[in-house]
This record gives structure tokens, sequence and C-alpha cells, in this order.
């Protein structure tokens, strides 16, 4: 393995890519959360970069979702702090949180609405609150709602109800809600961890476009160690509620494999496989 995985000490963002040259969209500092004297998580810290798209990978019990939870401000950590383009996660509020979208493994749809009324739901944050609880919405939202939908090639379903929608498409229309909150770092936890691999694909090769063409951070929790390696910059492992591993995706090995999840007989099954 190469020494730059293994580097996860002072500094914020020790696996630099390119694209942290731009804005720091997100900094994690020496975030903690215990529960009932178990350390969930100790002394997480990393920065993303606007354009950078990061996979935090990790065996089940790592500490992964209590990350996400504290990152999306849903939980309250007990040391340290979550900063979006330089602002406290604990003080966002109202206007301020729709620079933050959240994707979610279950995809969160409102199931009776349309696809583009679900979308809509990503430009709340841009409305008086009367205007959003009658579903009112300017003519220019509605335009950038269909212009989401049609980025995650779903405009011919605009009209359709949501729970009529296949997985995969559902968690296009999540994304395309997202993309509708015209946000600053996207932060997906598993999001494809309930569709099928070539689903699962597409909404990482999504995901990958976004970050890219928008500038948007995006962090986004996997199980799979293939999908982390072909479609992020970088990989953070982690294990035990700490950062054992920060780096290129391209460097993460089957040492770095072994290392995050222990001997290839034990908790994670999957070998790396070589990406194209
Ligand atoms: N609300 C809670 N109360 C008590 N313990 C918790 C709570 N949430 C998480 N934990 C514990 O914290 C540790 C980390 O859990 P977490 O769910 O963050 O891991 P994870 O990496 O997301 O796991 P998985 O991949 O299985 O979802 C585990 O030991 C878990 O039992």
């Amino acid at each position: 393995m190469t020494g730059h995985l293994h580097v996860v000490e002072k500094n914020l963002s020790p696996g630099a890519t390119q694209a942290q040259q731009g804005a720091c969209r997100l900094r994690v500092e020496t975030l903690a959360k215990t529960f009932a004297g178990h350390a969930a998580i100790e002394d997480v810290s990393f920065d993303v970069h606007d354009g950078e798209f990061v996979a935090v990978l990790g065996p089940s019990g790592a500490g992964k979702t209590t990350l996400f939870r504290c990152m999306t401000g849903l939980l309250a950590p007990d040391n340290g702090g979550v900063w979006i383009d330089r602002e406290d996660i604990a003080t966002l509020r109202d206007r301020s949180r729709r620079r933050l979208a959240v994707v979610f493994q279950q995809f969160n749809l409102v199931s009776r609405l349309s696809a583009l009324d679900n979308v809509l739901a990503g430009r709340l944050g841009y409305v008086p609150a009367w205007r959003g609880a009658l579903r009112c919405f300017t003519r220019a939202d509605r335009l950038l709602a269909l212009e989401c939908l049609d980025r995650v090639g779903l405009l011919a379903q605009a009209g359709q109800r949501a729970d009529t929608l296949s997985g995969g498409q559902q968690q296009r229309v999540a994304i395309a809600r997202a993309l509708a909150q015209q946000p600053s770092l996207i932060v997906a936890d598993e999001p494809v961890a309930s569709l099928d691999p070539n689903a699962g694909a597409g909404v990482l090769e999504l995901l990958r476009g976004i970050a890219r063409t928008d500038g948007v951070g995006i962090v986004c929790s996997l199980h799979q160690v293939h999908f982390a390696r072909a479609y992020a910059d970088r990989i953070i492992g982690l294990s035990h509620g700490r950062i054992v591993i920060d780096g290129p995706s391209s460097e993460f090995d089957q040492a770095a494999l072994e290392r995050l999840y222990g001997h290839r007989d034990s908790a994670e099954p999957e070998s790396v496989e070589p990406t194209t």
C-alpha cells in the first residue's frame, strides 16, 4: 500500500486530490460521538472541496451512519464540529440549510406526488413558507425543476407518481430534487444500497457528473468497494469510529482493503477489482 493512504493525523485533508484546490465545501473537525460510553466516532477530521466526490467506506458498525447524521445536523456531536461553506452546521437555519442536500438510501420521496412535485420540494428553501405550503411555485422554479429532471434522464416521467417509478428512477428523482436545491454539498447516505448493480452504477455516474459540472462537493457512504474505486475521487475508510484510510481512490488496493475490513476471509467478501 502506498504511504498516501496511511496519513491521517493532523492535516485535515491528508488524501488531497486535485479537486481540493477549490473552495472548501465541507469541513469536519475532530468530530466525536459516544453512545452509552461507547465511542461511535472519535477524532474524525477531513475536508471536502468543490467538485470532489468522496466515498466513505467501512465495515458494519464503523460509524458511517453516526458520521453522516452529524454531518447533516441530525445528531449533535459530543466534540468537534461540521462547517458547510465555512458556516457551522449547528447554526445553519432555514435558508442557509438549502446549501446542504441529502440523498437517502430509501429515496424519501412523497409517493403520491409526481416526480416534478417531488423535485419542486428542493425549491422550498427559496420560497416564502406560505408559497411552499400551497405548492405555489414560480415559473422559474418549475422550469428549473424540469431541467433537473431532464439532467437525470426523467423529463418524460415528470407527471408520473413517484411510487410508480422503479427504485433507480426514484433515486434519480431524489437526485434531481437535490440538484433543484442548487447546493454546495450533497451528502448521500448509501444511495445505491437498495438498487441493482446497473441502477446503482447509473446513480453514482450521475453524482460524479454533478460534482464535475456543478462544482458541488459530494460525500457518499458505500458498501461496495468496486463502486468507490470506479466513481469516487477519494476514499475515506472508517474503522472503529476512526479514519484509518484517506487517499485517492486509485491508490485503494488490496492492502488498503485488508486494513479496512480485516483479513480477506472476514467482514468484507469483496476483492478489489481493476476499474476501467
Ligand atoms: N443511537 C444509538 N445508540 C446506541 N449506540 C449506537 C447508536 N447509533 C449507533 N450506535 C453504535 O455506534 C456504533 C457505530 O454505528 P453506526 O450505525 O454509525 O455504524 P455504521 O458504520 O453506519 O454501520 P452499518 O454499516 O451497519 O450501518 C455501533 O457500535 C452502534 O451500535
